[in-house]
Order: C-alpha cells, then structure tokens, then sequence
C-alpha cells in the first residue's frame, strides 16, 4: 500500500497584508519513495506550500501532517521536522550561510550538538558524494551558481533527509550543470530519499517524474502519473502551461506514421522511468 510522508488537508495561508490567500484549500499527499514534479503559473503558491512543508510558515487552518501526524510547531519538534523535511531554496544564496564549503556543510550537523568526529564524518562523506573536495576551503561567494547549487544540496543532504523539497534547482543552469544535478538527485533518489520539486521546465518534468501535481490558485487541480497529466491537454492549455514538446508534436496533426514514432519513443521513456522506479 502506498504510504505518505507529508500531507496538506484544506490547508489555507494568506501572506499579512495580502487580499488573497496563497494557499487555497490545498490537499496534497506527497508519496513515499517518489519523484514528485510540482508544476504550476508563476504565483499558483508553490513556494508557499515549501515553506509551509517545514514548519517555517504554519496554516491560517487546515493542516500539515507528517507520517499521519499533524505537525506541532513547537521548537523542539520543527527542529526533527526540519532534518527529515530539507528544504532547497530557489536561490542558493539565501541558503549559504558560512565562509567556507566545508563550514556551510557542517553548520546544520553542529546545530544539531553532534560529536565532531561524527561531524567530520558526515561532511568529508558529503564533499566526496556532491564533488565538492577540491573546493572544500573556497569561499562560498566565489562559488558559481552551479557550484553553490550542489553546495546547497549537500548542505541539507548531510542532515540525511527522508524528504527533499526543491524549488525549481534547474533555474538559470545550463544544460551541463542541469545534467550534474539530475544525476545527483538519481543518486539521492535511489539511496532512499523521497523528491519533491517545483520547475517550470515540462520536458524535464515529463523525463524525471513519476508522479506530477499540478496546482493552480493556491490548490491542486489535477496529479498522476506524467503519461496520464500529460493527456490533460485542455486542462493545461487552460491553465496556461502548456505540454512538453513530446505531447506538443504528438497533439500537432502528424501523419498516423509519424505519431506511431512518437508514441515508440513515449514507451521508451516510460519504460525507463518505470524501471529507475521504487
Ligand atoms: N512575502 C510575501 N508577501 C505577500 N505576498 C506574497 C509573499 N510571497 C508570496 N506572495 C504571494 O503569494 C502568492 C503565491 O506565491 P508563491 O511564491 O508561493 O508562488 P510560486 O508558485 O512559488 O511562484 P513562482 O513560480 O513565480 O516561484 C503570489 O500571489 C505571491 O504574490
């Protein structure tokens, strides 16, 4: 039976001063062990539901839970929260904070009151696990974004996550550097951890994904597997999202003998995506 780690049930939050609430009645349930795409417009409240995902924003009503529990938002419960719940911001400089790579490595584990041996265990593991060796005692503003990117990432990975929530990594990276990355979270993927990330890049969506949820004004419209989201093509027209190209060609008026190509290739995907499955 599939389980759930973090779910949102009706949840509502509205920014202070704002007319309109971000979150509208969101219910969400994110599936263990899964590589979840959040697409959605600009301001559809993405961030909002990340931020609400750990604990740093709590709901006007409804609730979040985690593992069937409703979250407590005392101190000493959204610090666990927080460890099994990581958080990658859109704009890794808001979540560097030391001089060095190998200081904003270890920052989160020495909150934690962690033995130094066992603090210097975990970040030399996680210098060698992100490529992040050979800079260990660069400054992290000398860093490019690419670099800061997987600093990021192994920032939270380090604290040994159960969830990993990322808001559009892809942003402003080039194909070389998105490559990098897709990479590393396979690999953080099949140690265990379950993804969640917000992208506007639908292609990337349809190639990673197993499981899309698509959100519109605050709650969610539609989620599935990408093959069947996909199909929902009215849907997501009138959302303004539009389809990954594959769907768009497919969608476009080919002749019978260029759609079967299509739909070969569409089966190639799928069987790969099913394969990289938990
Ligand atoms: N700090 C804030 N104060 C007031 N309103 C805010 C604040 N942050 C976001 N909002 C509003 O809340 C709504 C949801 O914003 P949010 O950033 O969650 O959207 P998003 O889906 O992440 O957008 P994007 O794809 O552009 O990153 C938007 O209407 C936005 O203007």
């Amino acid at each position: 039976m599939q389980e759930y780690l973090l779910e949102f049930e009706q949840v509502y939050y509205k920014y202070s001063g704002s007319q309109q609430s971000a979150l509208n009645g969101l219910t969400l349930r994110v599936p263990k062990h899964k590589k979840c795409a959040l697409i959605g417009q600009n301001g559809c409240g993405k961030t909002t539901l990340f931020l609400l995902a750990n604990g740093l924003y709590k709901p006007n009503s409804g609730m979040v839970r985690w593992r069937g529990e409703a979250f407590n938002y005392n101190r000493h419960y959204l610090s666990n929260l927080r460890q099994k719940v990581g958080l990658i911001f859109q704009d890794p400089e808001q979540q560097l904070v030391a001089a060095t790579v190998e200081e904003d490595i270890s920052y989160g584990l020495c909150n934690l009151g962690l033995p130094t041996a066992e603090i210097q265990l975990r970040v030399e593991q996680a210098l060698v696990e992100f490529g992040l060796t050979s800079l260990a005692e660069k400054p992290v503003h000398h860093l490019s974004l690419g670099q800061k990117r997987r600093v990021s990432i192994a920032d939270v990975m380090v604290l040994q996550p159960e969830l990993l929530v990322l808001d559009e990594p892809t942003a402003y990276l080039d194909v070389k550097h998105t490559r990098n990355l897709m990479a590393t979270l396979k690999k953080i993927h099949q140690a265990g951890t379950t993804l969640l990330m917000a992208t506007h890049d639908l292609d990337l969506v349809y190639r990673w994904a197993d499981w899309v949820f698509v959100m519109d004004k605050g709650r969610l419209v539609l989620e599935g597997k990408p093959q069947d989201v996909f199909m929902q093509r009215e849907l997501l027209e009138e959302l303004e999202l539009g389809l990954p190209l594959i769907y768009e060609m497919l969608f476009d008026g080919l002749s019978p003998e260029e759609s079967a190509v299509i739909q070969r290739i569409q089966q190639r995907i799928w069987e790969r995506n099913e394969l990289d499955n938990w």
